[in-house]
């Protein structure tokens, strides 16, 4: 059977961070694509410094030679904030019951699972890959963490024996990058060279992103 796995994200700009991840997250998951989902509008945070269509066409530079990564643009054909709920609803409608189907998120957005739109309801549409950042560990006496006890595994075989409703903790190495230390970086006039692929860069400065001088050195 097979498994559909989706890596949602503002993408604000897309990094080597977030596709590192993806392309481990085939390997450990074994399966042949993921599919990185950029949202709309990002529900529970503020302006994003590039458009939608703009992340968009970055996202699309980023991976246009890595045949495992896909872009599924569903979000940014649906008005206003992008729940994740309603896109799982969505994918499962098309996969029907028995697929499983995996959302990947950080320990980062994990920490506020619980002030997700419909978050009780997620788990019944998908299983959870929660990759660990670093950053201050979950409140042992929130929500999240008693969702990931109550359904934690470790082994990822296990995500293809159901459809949705198990959480699985990865411990995947990740590059030290953010997407606010790389809009900060441009806007201070630094270099984000090797943080993200060179034709993104070349693009956010083509455009003038973030801040970016079009005429600056590369
Ligand atoms: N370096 C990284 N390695 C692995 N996962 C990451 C990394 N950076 C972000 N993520 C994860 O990717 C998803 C999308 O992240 P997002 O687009 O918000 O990137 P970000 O770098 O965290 O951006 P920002 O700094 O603007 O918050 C989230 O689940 C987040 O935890
Ligand atoms: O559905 C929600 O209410 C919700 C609230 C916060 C974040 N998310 C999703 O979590 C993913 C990571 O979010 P972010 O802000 O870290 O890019 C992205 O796909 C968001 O759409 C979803």
């Amino acid at each position: 059977m097979s498994m559909h796995v989706i890596y949602g994200g503002t993408f604000d700009p897309v990094h080597h961070g977030h596709l590192r991840l993806a392309i481990e997250l085939c390997d450990r998951l074994g399966v042949a694509n993921v599919s990185l989902v950029p949202c709309h509008i990002p529900p529970h945070r503020g302006d994003t410094g590039a458009s939608a269509g703009q992340r968009l066409t970055l996202l699309e530079l980023a991976i246009r030679d890595e045949a495992s990564l896909r872009i599924d643009d569903r979000e940014l054909r649906r008005a206003g904030a992008s729940y994740t709920a309603d896109t799982l609803r969505q994918l499962r409608a098309e996969l029907g019951p028995d697929e499983p189907l995996v959302m990947v998120v950080g320990t980062d957005a994990f920490a506020s699972f619980d002030r997700w739109r419909e978050w009780d309801m997620i788990p019944e549409l998908a299983h959870i890959v929660v990759v660990q950042r670093p950053g201050p560990a979950l409140d042992p006496d929130g929500q999240p963490a008693k969702l990931l006890a109550e359904r934690k595994v470790s082994d990822p075989a296990r995500l293809r024996e159901s459809p949705a409703g198990l959480v699985l903790a990865l411990d995947a190495p990740l590059l030290d990058i953010s997407a606010t230390g790389i809009r900060d970086r441009i806007a201070q006039g630094r270099s984000p060279r090797y943080l993200i692929p060179d034709g993104v860069w070349a693009e956010i400065r083509r455009q003038g992103l973030y801040g970016a001088c079009p005429d600056g050195n590369f």
